[in-house]
């Protein structure tokens, strides 16, 4: 008998494992199995042999991550190196970095090359520093390069069915469709709508000067810009007032907090929509939170059941998109709402109730957070730079007395100046920095003798490009006068590219400017803005972001004019 009684081992009743024949305690198994498992040897056994698999499992993952990492190097292209088991991209998948400062590092470290390899764990990347590279695969040669790699999945992932991602045939037949829907001339027709939310964006910052007292008042101008642009995107969207000017609390401001909060969830979904689409489908990943995802089908639902009861019709895209939904088309500007004007039988295919969901998710997604960090980081510049601040001022003030103080869609684009301020602002601050394009076919890489596979995906450092002294005198430097029309010509094609190029670029661009000129004029027309002790000069950026956010907001005076 051991020295130790079966009454001293704790949960032990009929056998205690110290309790054994001292013949057994030589067996190297058996000790470890039963002398020291409190459960039993049955248990032990299934926990170690869950182990080994375990580690198994990790050795080969790891062998399979380390073998496609030498995927560049293996075709001789020049590649950054990687680490196990994250790739290039480490510092921003641990949060440490967003991902254009690391996709930025890349970009200075190689600069010199025209394309360079990287992983982003096992999935190579291509990114492409050569301006005319850049040019032949989003122009000349797009047919072959107009994917963006993304996962969509749209029976499981219903909002994942939408333009920013769709590729092949099923992105051609939309974005024909929806083409019509962002004209100038549909903007016109929705101008009404955005300059109701700036008449309500006026008279909070009247209304916050005199409760300020002394004429100013200091605010948060990316929350205040944040506001402004849902109410705008849920007005011609879905025709919705969301109100959240007066009400900060309202259910679509909570849902854009929701999808674009810095937090670990939203950054890991992002990264891999962008990056880790086999990761996605294996695991059943949605795009978005299924939350998010609900809420957006249920309130297209109720909004088309409530137009189609009452007869309801807005000047909005939600109009447009029931338009797509009942006659498969929207008629051109000046055209007659007829499908013998040249549509095609696939551009008249009905869309449907889920289809009208992902695309209105798709204009809130692509077109409020983009705007509204345009706007604030705008305000901003402005503010460090009050030479510029001046000379809009002036411009705003001349336009209006020429206009009678109404702000109009003409009046909005009749503003070199402000032009000029809100480009070199997405110079500086792309709201998109870093775009991507897919090799649909077994071919060359343009211009060079690299081939790529099927389905290889090119990554396009837009941010770096803005700031490549190549191209940019002093880039550091917040200076409209770059976008005079003379200073344009001087600069290679492709190295500005805020809204993207070629076929795929921004669908809502002249809806974005509108908006953000808009809100400029509401703000600076009633206000001048300057720098409170206390906000960064530099804007520190969160790391869990795709779209440059500055970690703290950006608290800024208002004061009265
Ligand atoms: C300042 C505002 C905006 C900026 C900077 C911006 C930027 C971009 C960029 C860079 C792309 C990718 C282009 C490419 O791959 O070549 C894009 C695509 C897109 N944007 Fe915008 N955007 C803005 C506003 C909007 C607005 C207001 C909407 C809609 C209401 C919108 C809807 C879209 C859609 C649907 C796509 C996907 C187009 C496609 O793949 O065919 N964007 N945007």
């Amino acid at each position: 008998m051991s020295a130790v009684s079966a009454a001293n081992c704790p949960g032990a009743k009929k056998v205690c494992y110290r309790d054994t024949p001292v013949k057994r305690k030589h067996d190297l198994t058996f000790k470890i199995f039963y002398y020291f498992s409190p459960f039993g040897g049955a248990a032990m056994l299934a926990l170690v042999l869950a182990a080994v698999a375990l580690a198994l499992c990790a050795a080969l993952l790891f062998a399979y991550l380390a073998f496609s990492m030498t995927y560049w190097r293996r075709r001789g292209v020049p590649n950054a190196p990687a680490a196990l088991p994250w790739g290039n991209f480490a510092d921003s998948i641990l949060g440490r970095k967003t991902q254009f400062q690391v996709i930025n590092d890349i970009y200075w470290r190689y600069r010199g090359e025209r394309y360079i390899g990287t992983y982003f764990t096992a999935t190579p990347l291509l990114h492409i520093h050569d301006p005319e590279i850049i040019r032949q695969v989003f122009i000349k040669e797009f047919q072959d390069f107009h994917g963006r790699g993304m996962h969509s999945d749209p029976e499981r992932d219903p909002l994942s069915g939408n333009l920013f991602i769709l590729a092949g045939q099923p992105w051609r037949n939309m974005r024909v469709k929806l083409r019509p829907t962002f004209t100038s001339g549909k903007i016109k027709y929705m101008f009404h709508t955005i300059s109701e939310c700036a008449a309500h964006l006026r008279e909070h910052v009247l209304a916050s000067i005199k409760a300020g007292g002394g004429g100013e008042y200091v605010e948060d101008v990316r929350e205040l810009a944040a506001r402004f642009s849902t109410d705008v995107i849920t007005s011609v969207a879905f025709g919705v007032e969301s109100n959240s000017m007066k009400n900060p609390d309202s259910e679509f401001r909570r849902i854009g907090q929701r999808i674009f909060e810095p937090c670990l969830e939203n950054s890991f979904r992002a990264l891999l929509s962008f990056f880790g689409g086999n990761i996605m489908r294996i695991f059943g990943i949605h795009n978005s939170p299924r939350d998010v995802s609900a809420f957006f089908i249920k309130v297209v639902g109720e909004i088309v059941a409530h137009r189609e009861l009452h007869g309801v019709e807005r000047a909005d895209m939600m109009q447009l998109l029931i338009q797509l939904k009942n006659q498969g088309f929207v008629a051109p500007d000046g055209e007659q709402a007829d499908k013998s004007n040249g549509h095609s039988e696939e551009s008249i295919t009905k869309v449907t109730e889920k289809e009208m969901a992902a695309h209105v998710f798709v204009f809130f997604l692509a077109g409020f957070e983009t705007t509204s960090t345009t706007i604030s980081f705008a305000l901003f510049e402005l503010a460090k730079n009050p030479e510029a601040q001046e000379k809009l001022l002036e411009e705003i003030d001349a336009v209006l007395k020429k206009s009678k103080g109404e702000v109009t869609y003409d009046t909005i684009m009749n503003m070199p100046y402000m032009e000029m301020v809100v480009q070199e602002t997405m110079r500086m601050y792309p709201p998109v920095p870093f775009l991507t394009r897919q090799a649909m076919v077994r071919r060359q890489l343009p211009l060079t003798d690299l081939t790529l596979d099927k389905g290889t995906r090119l990554l396009i450092p837009v941010s770096a490009l803005h700031y490549d002294p190549r191209y940019w005198d002093k880039p550091d430097r917040y200076d409209p006068s770059r976008f005079t029309e003379e200073a344009k010509q001087t600069r290679p094609a492709m190295v500005y590219l805020p809204f993207g190029d070629g076929p795929r670029i921004c669908i809502g661009m002249r809806m974005g400017l509108v908006q953000v000129k808009t809100a400029l004029v509401s703000i600076l027309s009633r206000a001048r803005v300057s720098m409170v002790p206390g906000t960064p000069t530099e804007a520190e950026m969160n790391p869990r972001t795709v779209i440059p956010t500055p970690m703290d907001g950006i608290r800024l005076r208002l004061s009265a004019r």
